[in-house]
């Protein structure tokens, strides 16, 4: 599909289209089932990273801000409203709001790809990929089931529950502004957990217009907490040290994870995290090199390599190595950049001067370690500031920074190795292991390499893995939990043992 498009489009403005929006676009934050101002009724500024141009203004909320979300959350948790609510209540609820978020697609979408610059049909999928976790946990509440266990003793029953955890503080990026939030809170709601959600700085409006669908569907006030802010590590570090949130689930950054992990500790809360990965994606001599090369595409490019599963470090062996580089060559450089509003744009901006900054800094990085630009290696200024080519360098050493760290951009690293064995050293040489990928046609070697892997997740001639049904998450350094299919429900259950005695049988 992406083959025959190869022109770059110009710059539109988001404004206009923002003002045609529906109510969903939200200008207060969501307390209590109140939507409300900051304190002192501060504000920061969205854009829109293709034009710049501020979208949206939304509530910076302070510590006490949060403090009263999570007091809601607390009350909301204890209510009877809430709680009297059986599996199947709740089952109904997630699906009237999943109802509701389809219904929605064209509106959400378009919010999505105003404030994260994410292509217009990538945030309609995110918004089917997002909304798949709210069907998906709308059905898994009705199965969180508990054990009878046989005891050892005479007259005794070993009857094992599982409790939902309390409040959870959910803390989400702005990559997938949607489907990040959906695969915490659906869990959450799920096993009958109240929330806090603090969604990215960057965007918070996706993240209200399905607070407001929640609402719609008939959530109850408190439930679902939305806190925007721009001063997150205070908040931050309010949810860790307050003992009414009993659970906190973050993606994003392995920095801010760990952050998170350490100041928790004291509490000792359930912590989620799912951070940065540094992905391989190893192409044998036994590869279909067609299917590699289109898989290759897929997991880089998706939102513009700004996705935390994305290839980062492209390790070919020397049989297929001149095909792949030239058949993937050809690929990149039919690219379609631009403003993701327009239908037939494949990639958008990064996200902001931060990320920019890192990703031509490590393309300039590894130029000066004599590494090849064979394409792209430059920033499109004609475009818009944040826009950088589509990129592929070849002979990477490992010394440079796009080998080493995730690059969260348009760039395609590669590296060129002999053998298996040298393909899974290099390829586990990292300190990340969220996902990895590899091409063979070779069974023998497709289990070997699939064990071998230090990573949460591997695709095998597949390059894009994620589905609500299969379990997320990172090993080493990329976090701990699993998000998404039966295991996504653990991080919000407590199992509670109940030994019931001197039962009278005869
Ligand atoms: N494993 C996954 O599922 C997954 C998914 C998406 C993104 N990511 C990772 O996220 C990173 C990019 O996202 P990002 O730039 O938004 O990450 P980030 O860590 O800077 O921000 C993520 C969230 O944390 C908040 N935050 C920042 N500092 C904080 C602090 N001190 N205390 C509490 N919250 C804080 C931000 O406001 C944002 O809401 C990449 O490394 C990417 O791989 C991982
Ligand atoms: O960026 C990380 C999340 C992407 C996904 O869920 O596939």
């Amino acid at each position: 599909m992406w083959r025959h498009l190869n022109t770059i489009t110009t710059r539109t403005s988001s404004i206009s289209r923002m003002r045609s929006l529906s109510a969903l676009v939200q200008s207060k934050a969501l307390v209590n089932g109140n939507w409300i101002d900051a304190s002192g009724s501060a504000t920061f500024e969205v854009r829109n990273p293709s034009s710049g141009e501020v979208i949206g203004h939304v509530p910076n909320m302070n510590v006490s801000d949060a403090q009263d979300a999570i007091n809601a959350a607390k009350q909301a948790y204890e209510s009877k409203e809430w709680r009297s609510l059986t599996a199947k209540d709740r089952s109904n609820l997630l699906k009237k709001w999943h109802k509701l978020i389809e219904q929605h697609t064209q509106e959400i979408a378009e919010i999505m790809t105003a404030e994260s610059g994410k292509p217009i049909n990538e945030s309609k999928g995110e918004v089917a990929y997002g909304n798949a976790f709210v069907e998906w946990f709308a059905e898994e509440a009705r199965r969180i089931y508990g054990e009878i266990i046989p005891s050892p003793v005479a007259n005794r029953e070993i009857i094992v529950m599982k409790q939902p955890i309390g409040v959870a503080a959910l803390i989400t990026p702005w990559n997938f502004p949607l489907a990040m939030i959906t695969r915490k809170a659906g869990a959450a709601l799920a096993a009958g957990c109240t929330v806090v959600v603090k969604p990215s700085e960057d965007t918070p409006l996706t993240a209200l217009a399905v607070a407001k669908l929640a609402e719609e569907a008939g959530i109850p006030g408190g439930v679902i907490n939305v806190v925007t802010t721009n001063k997150a590590a205070p908040i931050g570090d309010l949810f860790c040290k307050s003992p009414d949130v009993r659970g906190i689930s973050f993606t994003g950054s392995t920095e801010v994870g760990k952050l998170l992990f350490r100041n928790s500790a004291d509490g000792i809360k359930r912590v989620c995290l799912e951070l940065g990965g540094n992905a391989p994606f190893i192409v044998f001599d036994s590869a279909n090199v067609e299917k590699a090369v289109e898989g290759a595409m897929a997991s880089k490019f998706r939102n513009c390599g700004q996705t935390c599963v994305s290839a980062n470090r492209f390790f070919v062996q020397d049989g297929v190595y001149e095909k792949f580089v030239s058949q993937l060559k050809e690929r990149v450089e039919a690219l379609k950049i631009g403003d993701g509003q327009s239908c037939d744009v494949q990639i958008g901006p990064l996200i902001n001067q931060m990320q920019f900054k890192k990703v031509s800094g490590f393309v300039e990085d590894a130029r000066s370690k004599k590494a090849n630009v064979i394409t792209g290696g430059k920033p499109l200024p004609s475009i818009g500031p944040l826009f950088y080519a589509p990129t592929i360098i070849t002979d990477v050493p490992p010394t440079a920074q796009l080998y080493t760290e995730e690059v969260f951009g348009p760039v395609v690293s590669i590296i060129r190795f002999k053998d298996e064995p040298e393909a899974i050293q290099k390829a586990n040489d990292t300190r990340r292991g969220l996902a990895g990928y590899f091409y063979s046609e070779n069974l023998q070697q497709v289990f070997r390499v699939a064990k071998r892997l230090e990573v949460g997740m591997v695709g095998v001639n597949e390059g894009m893995i994620s589905a609500a049904e299969a379990p997320f998450g990172g090993v080493k350094e990329s976090g701990v939990g699993r998000e998404g299919s039966k295991h996504g429900i653990d991080d919000y259950v407590d199992i509670k043992y109940i030994c019931m005695g001197n039962l009278k049988y005869d």
